[in-house]
C-alpha cells in the first residue's frame, strides 16, 4: 500500500496560549487549519508523488477524513460524503476544538438518520487543495515554506484520483452510496462517470453536469475581489501577522457567493428594508439589515477558510464538465450504473434545476425518471443544507432503494 497513517501527518501539539488566534484576539493571516491545531475528530491518510491533470507534480499529499460507524466484514456497507465548496469532513458532530463549524449533516447522518450509523460506514474526507486539514495551499511545501500560489491548479477530476486513493487505502472497492452535494456533488458525478463499478448507489443535490459560463462569471469576481485585496500579496501572505491576511477580499468573495446561496425571496421576507441597530441608512450612517448580515458572513468566513484554497476550489469547480474527453455531457452521463437520486432545489440561483433535470435525463437507472426531484424552498442553493427533512426523506428513498 502507498498510504500510512503516520506521525508526521498527525499533529502532535494541542493549540496553546501562545498560538497567534488566541494571543491577538483577531483572526490569523490565515483562517485554515494547521498542524499544532486540535485534530479534533480527524484521521489523516498519507499519500506519495501525485500528477495532476494539468501535469504538475505534488510530492505527496494526505487527506483529512472523518467515519461514523463500523466497516462490515464484507466491505459493502461504505457511504461517502463529499462536501461543498467550503464545507469540510466534519458532517457531524459539534462545533469545537479543531472544528471551526458545527457538522454540517448532523440531521442527516447519525444512528436512526437517513444516512443511518448504525447500518453503514460512513467516510467524509476534505478535498484535496482544502484547508482543513487536507493537502492544500496553505499546507507546507518540503522546503519548509507554505505552498501558496506555487500550489497547482486542480480539477475536480484530481481531487476524485485522490479519494479513489483513499478508497484504495481503507480497503473499499464499492460503495453502497456516494452522496454529494453542489461541489461534492461534481465529485460525486465523477467517480460514478469515471468508476461506475464502484458506485452502487448515488445522490448528486443542487449540482449541475457542467459549470456553465454563467457560473464561472459569478466566479470569476469573486476571484478577483480576492486577488485585488493588496493584503492577499500574489498569494504569499502567510507569513503576514495576525488579522493582517487578505480579509477584506475573502469576506467580499464571501459576500457575493452568499448572494447566489439564498434566493431574493428570503432576503426580502427576512430583511424587507429593516435598518440594523435602528440607525437609519438614508443619510444617517446606518446599514440596511440584510448589508449587516452579509458583512457577519463574510468577517465569519475569513475565521475559517485560508483564500488561495478558496481560488483553487473555485477553479476545480470550474473546470467541472463531467462530458470532457468522454463524447459529450450526455455520452458520460450515460456510463452510470448507479441507482441515481437527482435533487434540486427550485429557488437555487447558483445551480438552477435545468442542470439536475439534464443529468436525470441521461443517468440511466435514476430514482424518479427522466426528471430531477424538485424541492419548494425559499432558501435557494443553500436548501440542500438547510431543508433537512425533505431532503432526508429522498436520501431514505435512496437508502432503501
Ligand atoms: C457542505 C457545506 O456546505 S458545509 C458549509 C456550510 N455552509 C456554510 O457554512 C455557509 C455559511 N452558512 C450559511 O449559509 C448558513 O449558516 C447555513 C446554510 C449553514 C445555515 O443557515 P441558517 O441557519 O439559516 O443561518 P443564517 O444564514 O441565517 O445565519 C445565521 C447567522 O447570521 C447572523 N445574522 C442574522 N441576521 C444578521 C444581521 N442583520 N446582522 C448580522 N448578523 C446577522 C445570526 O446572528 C447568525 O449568527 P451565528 O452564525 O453566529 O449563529
Ligand atoms: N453554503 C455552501 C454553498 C456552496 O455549496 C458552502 O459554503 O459550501
Amino acid at each position: 500500500m502507498d498510504w500510512q497513517i503516520s506521525e508526521d501527518t498527525v499533529p502532535s501539539a494541542p493549540v496553546t496560549e501562545a498560538d497567534a488566534r488566541s494571543m491577538a484576539g483577531r483572526p490569523p493571516a490565515t483562517g485554515a487549519w494547521r498542524d499544532g491545531d486540535p485534530v479534533g475528530d480527524r484521521s489523516f491518510a498519507a499519500f506519495g508523488l501525485m500528477r495532476t491533470e494539468g501535469g504538475a507534480l505534488l510530492p505527496g499529499f494526505r487527506l483529512a477524513y472523518e467515519s461514523w460507524g463500523e466497516l462490515n466484514a464484507a466491505r459493502d456497507n461504505a457511504v461517502l460524503i463529499l462536501h461543498a465548496l467550503t464545507g469540510d469532513s466534519h458532517v457531524r458532530g459539534p462545533a469545537g476544538p479543531g472544528h471551526p463549524t458545527a457538522g454540517w449533516w448532523d440531521a442527516l447522518v447519525g444512528p436512526g438518520l437517513a444516512i443511518d450509523t448504525d447500518r453503514w460506514f460512513v467516510i467524509a474526507p476534505n478535498v484535496l487543495g482544502g484547508c482543513q486539514g487536507s493537502t492544500g495551499p496553505a499546507s507546507i511545501h518540503p522546503d519548509g515554506e507554505a505552498w501558496g500560489s506555487r500550489f497547482p491548479y486542480l480539477t475536480i477530476r484530481d481531487q476524485v484520483a485522490a479519494q479513489v486513493r483513499l478508497a484504495d487505502a481503507l480497503g473499499i472497492d464499492r460503495w453502497a452510496a456516494v452522496v454529494g452535494g453542489s461541489m461534492g456533488g461534481m465529485h460525486a458525478l465523477e467517480w460514478a462517470v469515471g468508476t461506475p463499478e464502484r458506485v452502487e448507489r448515488l445522490a448528486i443535490l443542487s449540482s449541475p453536469p457542467i459549470n456553465t459560463a454563467d457560473q464561472i462569471a459569478l466566479n470569476s469576481v469573486q476571484l478577483e475581489a480576492i486577488e485585488i485585496d493588496p493584503r492577499f500579496a500574489g498569494g504569499e501572505y502567510y507569513d503576514a501577522a495576525p488579522g493582517e491576511g487578505p480579509h477584506r477580499g475573502l469576506a467580499l468573495a464571501r459576500r457575493m457567493a452568499l448572494l447566489n446561496y439564498r434566493s431574493p425571496t428570503e432576503l426580502n421576507q427576512r430583511f424587507q428594508r429593516s435598518w440594523q441597530s435602528g440607525v437609519s441608512p438614508l443619510g444617517h450612517g446606518g446599514r440596511f439589515a440584510v448589508e449587516s448580515y452579509l458583512d457577519f458572513h463574510g468577517n465569519k468566513f475569513t475565521r475559517r477558510f485560508d483564500a488561495n484554497t478558496y481560488i483553487r476550489l473555485v477553479e476545480a469547480m470550474d473546470s467541472h464538465d463531467v462530458g470532457r474527453d468522454r463524447g459529450g455531457v450526455e455520452e458520460a452521463l450515460a456510463r452510470v450504473t448507479a441507482t441515481t437520486l437527482v435533487l434540486g432545489i427550485d429557488s437555487d440561483r447558483l445551480f438552477p434545476v435545468d442542470g439536475q433535470h439534464r443529468i436525470a435525463r441521461s443517468v440511466p437507472n435514476t430514482l424518479d425518471g427522466a426528471e430531477s426531484v424538485v424541492l419548494h424552498s425559499d432558501f435557494g442553493h443553500d436548501g440542500f443544507l438547510i431543508e433537512t427533512a425533505a431532503v432526508a426523506h429522498h436520501l431514505g428513498r435512496l437508502f432503501t432503494a
